[in-house]
Order: structure tokens, then C-alpha cells, then sequence
């Protein structure tokens, strides 16, 4: 049965290594597999984005790697190698299914950019205006360690927030979150809550082919259900998984993989680019006055400010930690270190005493921080 339910129409599927190739590179009938389930929802009127891994596992198979290099430059070769392959492959499935599909590469570093991020969003949007299938991964071959999103969970969870999606699926080689790794009946099949308990649960392996693990799929349903956007974990090998998803979350039955069911506030897309796209330059320590002020939906100013840590400028994100360094929250400046450190616990009359050329008033405006309150 395909699911018509209108309210599941902007897709995103992320394909794990695993899922569509083996020891010899890239496994063509697992690539038909997905390609025909999805040409199956664009029938019905599905937009469809696909997150795909698999560039270095297709390039390692071409260099005769046995096992997955350690070095970050020669994953970089593989995926140079691999992402053609792979994008050949996909498109000559598709072209046999009268559908076209495009590739985008994308670094971190694109999405911290505002500018590149919105443009990410609108080249997708046009693509799905054609009709044609974005297929994205991660630019490798560029990416290095600072500026990775690590691995395609996240991007993938990062894209379904940017494009606000109804669904995101990541097909795996596991059925689902398992309570035990050696016993696939310790399913969990729903999560509404992203606790430590949950956490806790992945091991920190990532598979043969695979690179982010389970650690890094939690990640993303973090970043998922902030975006008010459920996420499910389902086994790639599994007949029609792609369409029996849709239809276990249109029956509310549950039956495949691990559903993540959003459940608490949904934080704006711009709240959400702010926490999950910038990387922290610096931190500020505040008092227990601007604690309260912060945790009850207030700006920063510079007399609740203690201490000041790390060189950032002006638009940069920090970490708002409290008196007992824990976490707060995060948000973005509107001074540079230097110039907050010769402002700290002043009031806003008395740094206009001293230099009127000093601007708004707040360090950190309400708008540009996300509280996550860790204690
Ligand atoms: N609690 C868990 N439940 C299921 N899988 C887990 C868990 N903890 C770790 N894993 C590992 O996560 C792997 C899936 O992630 P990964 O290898 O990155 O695959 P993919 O290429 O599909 O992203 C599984 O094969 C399994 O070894
Ligand atoms: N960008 C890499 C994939 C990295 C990755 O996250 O892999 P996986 O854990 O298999 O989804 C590649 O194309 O090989």
C-alpha cells in the first residue's frame, strides 16, 4: 500500500555506506532497491531529497582497500574516486525510471555561512520544482577535520531542518536502536525523548563500511526533533522499507525500525541554524542574576557578565556557561572579545559615559541565542 496522506510530502532519505554497497564498492542491486521505492513515492507526489553516503566505500573497492584507510587524506582520494561512481550509478537507475537526479557536495563550512546555507536551500527547492532528485553528501575531498559535519546523519538531519521536511529516514544495516547489539529483538521502536538513557545506547562503533555509527544518528535526531521533524531508523534491507516507514508512521503502529517522535518546543529555523550549523569561538561566564534573566527569555548585557574566554569578533557564536561553568546556552555576539572584556559588569549608562560609540545595548540579543540549560 503507498501512502497518500498529504501530510508527509518533502522527504529526506539518507543512505548509509552499508546500504548500498559491500566489499567490492558499490552494490548495484542495493542501489536499484532504493531508487525503485523512490521512484515509487514520486508517482504518488513524494519530493524526494536523498543524503547518500558511499564515495569513499566505492573508491576504496577501486584502490583495493581490504579495510577503511586511517588517514584522512587517502578517505579524501576514495571519495574523489567513489563520488562519481556512485553518482553514475544512481543516475542510471533513475534514467531507467524516467527520473533525473543531481548532485550537491556540501562542506560545514557552507552551512555556518548564512549566505551558502539559504542558497543550499534554494538550489534544492529548485531542483524539486524540476521534479529531479537531489542526491547530497558531504564534500569530502575539501572537508577537513574542523570543518566536517562528521558524517551524513547529521547532514542529513541538518538538510531535513533546512528544507523543514515532514520525514527523515536513514536506512541503516541495523534494524532500528537496539537495547543489545547481539540481539535484534532489543528494539526500541519509539523514542520521544533524546535522553542520556538513549545516549547511552549507542556504543560509539560505527560498522565496516559505515562512519558515524549510531553515536552520530542520535546526534541527528536531536537536531531532527528540534526541527519538529520525526526521524526513523529503519533497516535498508528490508523489502519496501522506504514505503513501509511511511505507512508505519501514518498508522502511528510503529512496527518498523525506531521512530523519534517530536514531541517538545520546536526551536525556529533560525534558532536552529544558530545551534546546530556554528561551531563556538569563545564563552562567556555570567552571574546568577543573568542566569535567571537568560532563562526567562531575556538578552545578555555586559553587567551580568563575569568573565570572558577565547578571541572572538563581532557575529560570532559562544557558549553561555554559568558561575559553575555549566552550560546555559549559546548565541551570537554583537562584540568581539576585546571589546566585551572592557565592558564586563557595566552597566548601560556607565559604558555610554565612557564611549558613546558603543551600540545596542545587549552582548548576546534574545533572538540570536538558544538556551539548552544542561543543568
Ligand atoms: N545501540 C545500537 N543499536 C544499533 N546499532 C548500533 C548501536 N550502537 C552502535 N551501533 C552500530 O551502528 C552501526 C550503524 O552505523 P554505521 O556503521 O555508521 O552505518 P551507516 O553506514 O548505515 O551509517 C551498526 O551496524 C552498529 O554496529
Ligand atoms: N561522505 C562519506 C560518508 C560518511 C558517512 O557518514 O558514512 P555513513 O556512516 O556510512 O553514512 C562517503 O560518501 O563515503
Amino acid at each position: 500500500m503507498i501512502y497518500l496522506n498529504e501530510n508527509i510530502s518533502e522527504i529526506v532519505i539518507k543512505v548509509g555506506s552499508s546500504s548500498l554497497s559491500n566489499e567490492n564498492g558499490i552494490d548495484e542491486d542495493k542501489i536499484r532497491n532504493i531508487v525503485e521505492q523512490v521512484s515509487t513515492l514520486k508517482k504518488v507526489g513524494k519530493d524526494i531529497v536523498i543524503v547518500s553516503s558511499g564515495a569513499i566505500a566505492a573508491g576504496m573497492a577501486e584502490l583495493g582497500y581490504k579495510k577503511k584507510p586511517s588517514l584522512l587524506i587517502e578517505k579524501q582520494a576514495c571519495a574523489a574516486i567513489g563520488q562519481g561512481l556512485l553518482i553514475s550509478t544512481y543516475n542510471k537507475h533513475f534514467n531507467e525510471n524516467n527520473l533525473k537526479c543531481a548532485q550537491i557536495l556540501i562542506t560545514g563550512e557552507d552551512f555556518a555561512n548564512r549566505r551558502r546555507y539559504l542558497n543550499a536551500y534554494n538550489t534544492i527547492n529548485q531542483l524539486l520544482k524540476f521534479n529531479i532528485i537531489p542526491i547530497i553528501n558531504e564534500n569530502d575531498t575539501t572537508a577537513t577535520l574542523e570543518i566536517k559535519f562528521g558524517d551524513n546523519d547529521v547532514l542529513s538531519a541538518q538538510v531535513a531542518s533546512l528544507i523543514e521536511a515532514d520525514l527523515l529516514i536513514i536506512l541503516s544495516d541495523v534494524s532500528g536502536l537496539l537495547k543489545n547489539l547481539n540481539d535484534p529483538n532489543s528494539i526500541i521502536r519509539v523514542v520521544e525523548e533524546v535522553n542520556l538513557e538513549i545516549e547511552n545506547l549507542a556504543n560509539g562503533k560505527a560498522g565496516k563500511l559505515g562512519t558515524g555509527g549510531m553515536n552520530s544518528k542520535i546526534k541527528a535526531a536531536k537536531i531532527s526533533l528540534s526541527a519538529g521533524i520525526p526521524m526513523v531508523i529503519a533497516p535498508s534491507y528490508e523489502k519496501d522499507v522506504i514505503i513501509r516507514v511511511i505507512d508505519s508512521i501514518e498508522s502511528n503502529m510503529f512496527n518498523i525500525g525506531t521512530t523519534f517522535i517530536p514531541k517538545g518546543k520546536k526551536l525556529s529555523k533560525r534558532k536552529r541554524w544558530i545551534n546546530f550549523s556554528l561551531k563556538p569561538k569563545g564563552e562567556v561566564i555570567v552571574d546568577e542574576g543573568a542566569q535567571k534573566a537568560l532563562l526567562s527569555g531575556k538578552s545578555l548585557l555586559a553587567v551580568g557578565i563575569n568573565e570572558v574566554k577565547g578571541v572572538f569578533i563581532a557575529g560570532d557564536l559562544v557558549r553561555i556557561l554559568n558561575e559553575k561553568r555549566e552550560n546555559i546556552g549559546k548565541g551570537l555576539v554583537n562584540y568581539s572579545s576585546e571589546e566585551i572584556k572592557l565592558i564586563i559588569g557595566k552597566k548601560t549608562e556607565e559604558i555610554h559615559l565612557f564611549n558613546e560609540k558603543f551600540g545596542p545595548e545587549e552582548i548576546i540579543h534574545r533572538d540570536n541565542m538558544v538556551i539548552e540549560k544542561e543543568f
